[in-house]
């Protein structure tokens, strides 16, 4: 019971099992709709935050019991940059929970056969190994940026190896590590690194500055993945991985914050120059994460971090500027 089995499940022999992906709207859940749409799945069970608030307990439940899916992939999360962890410790460690234990709860008692948590790469501790294994998990203490949040991640992977101890029932996490790509969250201060650099690089040009403001030193690494090799991944898991294990999913490649802001500045095109202010805190110093387990499936990432920057800035102009 709960031991890895690396053979195909039957999750790509019926394009019309019923799929809740939650979450559908974000950055992750509508690559995840487009990628399962191009393999040909027909039948995508999904519900706005405003049709289905998934922090009500009994409100899911019965979601699950008129809807009963098959499959349930869980992207759905109060999800935010350094500052939105640091400001709302409270929201990202109750709404996590809440989220993640409701539906991971009424899966198993609706008859869901498969479900996939998302984690994040910040569950690992602030000085981990790097790259940084799986087996870090719990081996030390967290980034204090965003130990709330990680609290709630790290929960919800002890509920799915909970659930398949006890049940033996097939509930998997995946940990990715920082995502961009197409509906990304471009809040001037709630969103993350790489889509805040866009905006504020393309607010710059069009206003003409002479300057942009970056925060921290500019000294940390992070690692970086294209939401759209991230949905491919997940669909990857869902085919081919059972186990107790979460599996880490990353591009392998980092960059500091300082050769992101410049790369960004570039695809963007702003001339003028950088401002570090060294008053907001740079977070963990370095996560980059040890996909080999994901890798020695199978799996490759294959969109490099100039060309998603390029794709996402042509998203984001004729999506968001232009709205
Ligand atoms: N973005 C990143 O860099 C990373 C993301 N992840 C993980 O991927 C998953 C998805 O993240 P991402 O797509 O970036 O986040 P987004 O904020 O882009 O999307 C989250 C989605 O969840 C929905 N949601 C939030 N609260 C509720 C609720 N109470 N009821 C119903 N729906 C709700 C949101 O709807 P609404 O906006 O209407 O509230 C939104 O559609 C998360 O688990 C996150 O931890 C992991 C690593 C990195
Ligand atoms: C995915 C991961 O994301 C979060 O962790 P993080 O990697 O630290 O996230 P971040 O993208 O917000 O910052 C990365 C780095 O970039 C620097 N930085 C510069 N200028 C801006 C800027 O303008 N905005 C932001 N947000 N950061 C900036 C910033 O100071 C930091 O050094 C977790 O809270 C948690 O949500 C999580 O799991």
């Amino acid at each position: 019971m709960g031991g890895p089995s690396h053979d195909s499940s039957d999750f790509f022999t019926d394009k019309s099992a019923k799929i809740f992906v939650a979450g559908h709207r974000g950055l992750v859940g509508s690559a995840i709709v487009r990628k399962l749409q191009s393999f040909g799945f027909t039948n995508l069970v999904l519900r706005s935050h405003s049709e289905l608030d998934l922090t009500r307990q009994s409100d899911v439940d019965s979601f699950f019991a008129a809807e009963k899916p098959q499959f349930v992939i869980l992207a759905a999360a109060k999800v935010g940059g350094i500052h939105a962890n640091n400001t709302y410790p409270a929201d990202f460690i109750a709404i996590n929970l809440q989220i993640q234990t409701n539906v991971i709860d009424s899966s198993f008692r609706h008859g869901v056969k498969k479900l996939l948590f998302l984690g994040s790469s910040c569950i690992y501790p602030k000085l981990a190994p790097q790259p940084i294994p799986e087996n870090a998990l719990l081996t030390g203490p967290l980034e204090p940026t965003n130990e709330w949040y990680a609290i709630a991640k790290i929960s919800g992977i002890k509920m799915c190896q909970a659930y398949r101890i006890q049940y033996n029932w097939d509930a998997i996490s995946g940990m990715p590590t920082n995502l961009y790509g197409p509906n990304d969250n471009f809040h001037p201060e709630n969103s993350h690194v790489l889509p805040a650099l866009m905006r504020r690089f393309h607010e710059a040009k069009v206003n003409q500055a002479n300057e942009v403001v970056v925060w921290g030193t500019g000294s940390p690494l992070r690692e970086f993945l294209h939401v759209d090799d991230l949905a491919d991944a997940v669909v990857f898991l869902m085919e081919k991985y059972s186990g107790l294990e979460h599996l880490n999913v990353g591009s392998g490649k980092e960059v500091t914050i300082k050769e992101l802001a410049e790369l960004v500045k570039e695809v963007v095109g702003f001339e003028g120059e950088l401002v570090w202010d060294t008053s907001k805190p740079d977070g963990t110093p370095r996560k980059l994460m040890d996909s080999s387990k994901l890798l020695g499936l199978g799996w490759t990432p294959k969109i490099s971090l100039k060309d998603g920057l390029v794709d996402t800035y042509k998203w984001y102009v004729e999506n968001v500027v232009k709205q």
